[in-house]
């Protein structure tokens, strides 16, 4: 694979179509199937729901958010083993030993009257619009997790049964993503606005707006286990109303690495490009605490989902401490 001059390799990132979808079942699949085990990272496009407008007035919401003074987003803090709540510049990727250059918050559908943005700070139509979105991504991640079942030959409903967002073992998180405007700054250091990483989950739905580059992808791992970073890396396009979708690594462990899980980041824009604010919605399928996750090949001993984060997290953690 030819290494460009830039450094960067030129890979074909697959665009998948989703219209009329009840009737283009196979083919959808069977493009789905390829395109997960042999890049896992894909964008769909051409989907019902949600529509680009759906996107669109979400990415309002996001901002109207993020607007809002830092002791009000701090309401609702970052809790790291719920994975919910908003956090600013804090995240440490082992990749970089830094900060992330961003803010975020977490949400999670059955978490909507404990830790949510109130009322008062945001007003009742954010948060029902937030809570529908969060719904529409929740069915599609769904409908997309039926069809690797049964390209996989498992139960049409293996994967999706084990996403229940209503009850307490709920584990699905929608994540808003503001990453700062760094016009004129200058980092010294290894700074990424998203240093390199694989998501914990099983499908990721990434939203991006047109001309907010810098998510690239660096495919090619073999095993869930594995961190193997390399440097032959593809940036991602970004398209207002397109949704970027990766594997995760619970996916990746649950189909014995069919599916792949591969590395990503987002760089900071240098002072040639455009510096300004990028804005990011992720939608993380994650499958409940009390799921068994194992593969019909038991490549890796069975874990609970709670389980499974928790050592990801734990690998992590200890990458970090070796530094
Ligand atoms: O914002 C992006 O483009 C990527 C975000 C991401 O990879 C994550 O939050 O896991
Ligand atoms: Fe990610």
């Amino acid at each position: 694979m030819a290494v460009k001059e830039d450094g960067y390799v030129d890979r074909v990132i697959p665009r998948i179509s989703l219209k009329d979808c009840k009737n283009r079942r196979q083919e959808i699949k069977d493009q789905l199937f390829e395109a997960a085990k042999n890049s896992g990272f894909f964008s769909l496009c051409d989907q019902e729901s949600p529509s680009k407008s759906d996107i669109e007035e979400m990415f309002k919401l996001s901002k109207q958010f993020f607007e809002l003074p830092e002791e009000t987003k701090m309401k609702t803090p970052h809790q790291k083993l719920l994975n919910t709540g908003f956090e600013s510049a804090s995240q440490v990727r082992p990749s970089t030993g830094t900060a992330d250059q961003k803010e975020s918050n977490q949400l999670q559908y059955h978490r909507f009257n404990e830790n949510w943005p109130a009322k008062e700070d945001v007003g009742e139509e954010w948060r029902n619009k937030t809570k529908e979105f969060f719904l529409k991504c929740h069915n599609l991640g769904l409908f997309l997790m039926e069809l690797f079942a049964e390209a996989l030959d498992y139960p049409v409903d293996f994967f999706s049964k084990a996403h229940n967002i209503t009850v307490p073992t709920a584990q699905s998180t929608l994540r808003l993503l503001h990453y700062f405007d760094s016009t004129g700054k200058v980092f010294e250091g290894n700074y990424w606005r998203a240093g390199a990483h694989t998501d914990f989950d099983c499908l990721t739905l990434l939203f991006q707006r047109t001309g907010d580059h810098g998510l690239e992808v660096c495919p090619g791992r073999e095993a869930h286990t594995d961190f193997g970073y390399s440097d032959q890396w593809t940036p991602v396009p970004s398209h207002t109303g397109d949704i970027v979708v990766n594997i995760g690594d619970m996916l990746m462990s649950w189909s014995d690495d069919v599916l792949k899980s591969n590395f990503h980041r987002v760089r900071l824009p240098t002072a040639d490009e455009n510096q300004s604010d990028r804005y990011t919605i992720a939608f993380f399928n994650q499958a409940n605490t009390d799921v068994i996750i194992q593969g019909k090949n038991k490549k890796y001993p069975a874990v609970t989902g709670k389980q499974f984060i928790e050592d990801a997290m734990r690998r992590n953690f200890e990458l970090l401490k070796k530094q």
